[in-house]
């Protein structure tokens, strides 16, 4: 009898605190497995695929991106995956070889149907967006332009991907969706950080946006959007013609028509002392840009630098029209614009550009110090310096770069405070900023108006769940272990010890 009952004594799983600490620990493993993997299920994504082309006036790019199937509708999804540059130039230059623009989108496409796996093909969806140099084949002959389009809706159509469409996009749209790229990428819609306007400047359009608080006095600058639960008022405006190839002629034009031009030899401040190159007139005045025909002018003529900073900045304050404005503030040209607000991001050939001439983290005096400097170098010098640079590139910095001060400063009326708010990007999180996102992004509805699902905890909360719930197990588990080791406590001990 006596040993029956020590043996039911020493016998710990009879304990009912072990049992119950032994279910606690239980439970805690059970709730630790579950939330994991809730938690980790978007870890093992499939991955979904889209294609934009980008044809811009000097060249077209295409852009593949990828997100996980199951996310799509969660801000920071979307990434790019790969990038090609289409060889030769935009497709706006194939107006007597439409068929031409579409065979130029062969090795690209191919390497697009490399990349996206095979069985994603067929879902994949493709888009051509062409911007300001067909927007102004379109101006001079509407059914060359259709018929340019037309090509490479029959190239696309050959690729097994599922073709959605090749068109002009507005300038609104160009604004507005590289506003999206760029706080898309940036996170900017689920921080509560506020948004960074976008400015982009091509080779034939430039583009201006940014949220604005003011009431915005020409509707076809404002832009209302509702993303992930909110409202965004943006002002946008693109400038035809202000791409900086296209204002280059503009400026040229002008130099021409008035007195500057005497026996075929046009002088230009804005190239550098020593370059000469033979032109024709017909490589200024050929677009809708340059409305003004010379008459009685010889066809060809030396344009021929004399690198002086200041009077280019002069010459290029030339093309920017402040002389009407029926609005309370304008940027140029009779073009409502509110006072810049916030931060903003510069890309295309604003990168390009300031970057070359390493400008992007000095202030505005600085940059247009610098910038005089660099034009009083001369031809030969910045030619030997630089051997690896495309001559053509290399000759235009020195104007570029004075446009791109000029156009920011005069144009669009950055202060020497507000030119600090002012990034030049080329890439956020290893996409391009640009246009094409926010174009497949809108196309594709994967920004809706209001947050999606958020997972069913925040990191932290996990983390810090996952922590507790080891602490309390790990304490039970000592706990548990001091019990089970307990010695017994017998009955005849206090007789032992006395
Ligand atoms: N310096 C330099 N210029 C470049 C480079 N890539 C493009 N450009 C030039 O920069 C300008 C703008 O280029 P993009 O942004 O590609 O212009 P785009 O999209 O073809 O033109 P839009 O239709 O007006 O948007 C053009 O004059 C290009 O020739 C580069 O790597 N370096
Ligand atoms: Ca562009």
């Amino acid at each position: 009898m006596d040993e029956q009952r020590e043996m039911k004594v020493k016998n710990p799983w009879h304990r009912p605190v072990i049992i119950l600490i032994i279910v606690l620990i239980a439970i805690g493993i059970v709730v630790m497995v579950a939330t994991a993997i809730i938690q980790n299920k978007p870890l093992h994504q499939k991955y979904k695929y889209g294609i934009v082309l980008d044809a811009g006036s000097s060249h077209t790019s295409v852009f593949i991106y990828e997100w996980p199937a199951e996310k799509e509708n969660n801000t920071g999804m979307v990434r790019q995956k790969h990038a090609c540059d289409v060889k030769g130039k935009g497709i706006s230059s194939y107006s007597g070889n439409p068929a031409g623009a579409g065979s130029s989108l062969t090795d690209c496409m191919a390497e697009a149907q490399k990349i996206i796996p095979v069985h994603r093909h067929q879902e994949t969806p493709v888009y051509l967006g062409a911007t300001a140099g067909m927007r102004l084949l379109r101006m001079e002959d509407s059914s060359l332009s259709d018929q340019v389009l037309d090509a490479v809706e029959r190239s696309l159509q050959t690729y097994p991907f599922d073709y959605q469409g090749a068109r002009i996009i507005t300038g609104q749209e160009e604004g507005a969706f590289g506003w999206i790229t760029v706080n898309y990428l940036s996170d900017n819609f689920r921080k509560a950080s506020g948004t960074i306007g976008a400015l982009d400047l091509g080779g034939a359009s430039t583009q201006i946006t940014f949220v604005s608080k003011e009431n915005s006095e020409n509707p076809e600058n404002s832009m209302d959007f509702r993303l992930y639960g909110n409202p965004y008022h943006l002002y946008t405006h693109s400038f035809l013609c202000y791409g900086k190839d296209q204002v280059l002629k503009l400026a040229l034009a002008k130099k021409l028509q008035s007195l500057e031009m005497q026996e075929d030899v046009l002088k230009d401040a804005c190239f550098h002392h020593g370059y000469k190159a033979n032109k024709t007139l017909s490589s200024v005045f050929n677009t809708p840009c340059v409305s003004e025909k010379l008459a009685d002018s010889p066809k060809s003529f030396i344009h021929w630098g004399t690198g002086d900073g200041v009077e280019c900045q002069n010459a290029v304050r030339k093309v920017f029209n402040h002389s009407c404005c029926q609005y309370s503030t304008c940027s140029f040209n009779g073009v409502y614009q509110p006072p810049v607000e916030g931060h903003f991001g510069a890309f295309s050939a604003f990168y390009f550009v300031m970057n070359f001439l390493n400008l992007t983290n000095d202030d505005l005096e600085t940059a247009k110090a610098k910038l005089i400097n660099y034009c009083s170098t001369p031809w030969e010098e910045i030619k030997s310096s630089y051997p690896s640079v495309k001559e053509k590139y290399l000759a235009e910095y020195c104007f570029s770069g004075t446009y791109i001060l000029t156009l920011l400063e005069d144009g669009y009326n950055f202060t020497s405070t507000t030119f600090k708010n002012i990034e030049f990007i080329k890439k956020i999180a290893d996409s391009d900023a640009g246009w094409t996102l926010g174009y497949m992004l809108n196309l594709t509805n994967m920004i809706p108006a209001e947050a999606p699902d958020t997972p069913p905890l925040p990191h932290g909360g996990f983390v810090s769940l996952m922590l507790v719930l080891s602490l309390l197990i790990f304490s039970l588990v000592i706990v548990g272990y001091k019990c089970f080791r307990r010695p017994v406590v017998y009955s005849s001990a206090p007789k032992d010890i006395v």
